[in-house]
């Protein structure tokens, strides 16, 4: 794939600038002026010009590919073209821009230009013409996450990296944290300290959310600490609010639940009214976690049927016993946590709980019905009582695959008999039962006590590949601390003798052997296994080989490390020359 492939991909994308209309906005050239006269791009694949099939990934290309020839073809289609293009445009949903939406078409459109053998190379129609064509919601370059990290041995890949689906899902993460918000949301620049709001789903007027209450959440940056957050806010009337939250002691629960750190519950940051939004709302601020689901979205909303071996088959599956055991303990847990802290959590509800990574959940919206619910002060003790209540209406849920459980419980019953072991039937039924003296969540938490100890076992697995990477990063910045130092270029008792000479040779045997034909050998297997050795101070010798091949010195990685010990200590105790 010569460097002239690469400008002929380009420049289908910027030729059509010369068929602009006069008083159209130019999009900012991609390339350099000269690249404008390189041979006009004739893709080699035949490009089908009927109707957009739906764009499903490998389809995805051609469609667009399609669409951008054609838009060549005439100024009409490129004005159309030009005034769609807009680099800032958001996905609109009910007219509002929406984060998720957009996050997810970024996603959508992510293809993988190497999956397919019909794309092999640069020959291929090119993937960056979706941000040329009318359809393209934005002009961001899709990430190709797969090409962030080169292919591991397959044996190392357990014991020191953490799985390429964690790794995806927490670089896709970190993006949907870095999208910009669009200009003309209507929404306030700043309130309280937060800037750059978007709102997190699509706003529905007409929906009455949090019982009586209708609410928002948008993501937005905190001034100080640069980090995003979710800002709840609950419109209210005017005098509603001005009597509800006048008053200073509704927001003393707040301060309470600020104090919980636990980790199945969304952290609570703090509170306030603000007339911002042009009307009186109030807002509570939690911490914002990226691409999370409620647990009604992730298990409960019935998806779509799709094609499967010929046939049309439900996307719904039941959640297996091992996930649902691990929700319960999650949120026993969590409860635990706030009925300690004398607090009662009052919304354990399926659209009120977030998966925020695989299977790990957390309750949300804590702390909001404390303020809104302030004046009626109900006892505290009942309202503990009836987050168990709910917490056994969310398990019925999940259990039966439906949100409302209750409406016929001896039915609900039989589904959950038929689909999980005994324990969960119990589990459940206890739950549901009128509260008594004994039922408290010391007492659950005491039923489940075997499971709880199982689902511990299973999370460290994947915590020990990070101990071990980190160990030898450790190893990596000592290299890096103590060879080619600058200031010591010249000082030949810095690098050329003694300790800091093998640790420089050592450094060669690691990362600079070469092949018999003096082709750099790049071989992961090998520095880790000499990085281990080395850590270990294992007795095995090596040969290190100076740079002109005159000597040669014959030692053990227990030796390298002695050396690069002390060549460490000499950095950190200030050696000057
Ligand atoms: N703290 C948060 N961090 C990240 N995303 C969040 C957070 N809180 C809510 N969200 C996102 O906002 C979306 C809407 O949350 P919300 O609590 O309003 O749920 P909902 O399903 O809309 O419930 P309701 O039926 O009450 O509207 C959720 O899908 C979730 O992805």
């Amino acid at each position: 794939m010569g460097s002239t492939d690469h400008v002929n991909i380009r420049i289908k994308a910027v030729s059509t600038t010369t068929l602009r209309p006069p008083d159209s906005p130019v999009p900012a050239p991609a390339l350099p002026a000269q690249s404008v006269n390189a041979p006009v791009f004739v893709p080699k694949i035949p490009i089908p010009t009927s109707s957009p099939p739906p764009v499903s990934a490998p389809n995805a290309i051609q469609y667009l590919h399609s669409q951008s020839s054609s838009s060549s073809s005439g100024t009409g289609d490129l004005q159309e073209d030009l005034t769609a293009y807009d680099e800032y445009g958001y996905p609109l949903v009910n007219g509002e821009p929406h984060i998720d939406t957009l996050v997810g078409q970024m996603q959508a459109v992510e293809v993988n230009p190497y999956d397919s053998p019909q794309l092999m190379g640069y020959d291929g129609p090119d993937t960056l013409d979706v941000f040329y064509t009318p359809q393209a919601p934005f002009v961001r370059q899709p990430l190709q996450y797969h090409l962030y990290t080169q292919p591991r041995p397959d044996t190392l890949q357990r014991r020191f990296f953490i799985s390429d689906s964690i790794r995806d899902d927490l670089q896709k993460r970190s993006e949907t944290i870095q999208t910009a918000p669009a200009p003309g949301l209507g929404l306030p620049e700043e309130i309280q300290g937060y800037h750059s709001l978007i709102p997190i789903e699509p706003v529905v007027s007409d929906k009455r959310k949090m019982g009586t209450f209708s609410t928002v959440t948008y993501r937005a940056i905190n001034s100080k600490d640069g980090l995003p957050y979710v800002l709840r806010r609950v419109e209210m009337d005017s005098d509603d609010s001005d009597f509800r939250l006048g008053q200073q002691a509704a927001f003393s629960a707040i301060e309470a639940w600020a104090k919980i750190r636990h980790s199945n519950i969304v952290p609570v940051r703090e509170a306030f009214t603000t007339r911002a939004f042009g009307d009186s709302s109030l807002v509570v601020v939690y911490d914002y976690f990226p691409n999370s689901q409620t647990l009604y979205e992730a298990h409960l909303k019935p998806k779509a049927p799709q094609f499967q071996n010929g046939r049309l088959q439900s996307q719904n599956v039941r959640l297996i016993e091992r996930t649902l055991w691990s929700y319960i303990i999650q949120l026993a847990g969590a409860i635990k946590a706030v009925h300690d802290a004398g607090l009662a959590v009052r919304v354990v509800d399926v659209t009120k709980i977030l998966v925020t990574s695989k299977n790990r959940i957390r309750i949300n919206c804590c702390g909001l019905y404390d303020v809104l619910m302030f004046e009626a002060r109900q006892d505290v003790a009942m309202l503990q009582h009836e987050d168990l209540q709910m917490l056994g209406k969310v398990v019925f849920s999940l259990g039966c695959y439906n949100v409302s459980p209750l409406n016929n419980i001896p039915r609900s019953l039989e589904t959950i008999t038929r689909q999980y072991s005994q324990d969960v039937r119990n589990v459940a039924v206890y739950l549901i039962n009128k509260p008594d003296r004994h039922k408290t969540i010391n007492h659950l938490i005491e039923i489940i006590s075997p499971r709880v100890m199982k689902e511990l076992e299973e999370n460290e697995a994947e915590l020990m590949s990070e101990l071990e990477n980190g160990r030898l990063v450790r190893l990596l910045c000592k290299f890096g601390f103590i060879n080619e130092r600058p200031e010591f270029a010249r000082d030949a008792r810095w690098s050329e003798t003694g300790d800091r000479y093998m640790v420089k040779l050592f450094r060669d045997y690691v990362f600079h052997q070469v092949d018999e034909h003096g082709r750099p050998v790049v071989n992961l297997s090998h520095v880790l296994t000499c990085l281990n050795k080395l850590d270990a101070g294992s007795e095995e010798k090596i040969m290190l080989v100076s740079r002109d091949e005159q000597s040669c010195l014959v030692v053990s990685f227990k030796d390298v490390k002695t050396n690069m010990e002390s060549a460490f200590n000499d950095l950190s105790s200030g050696y000057a020359g």
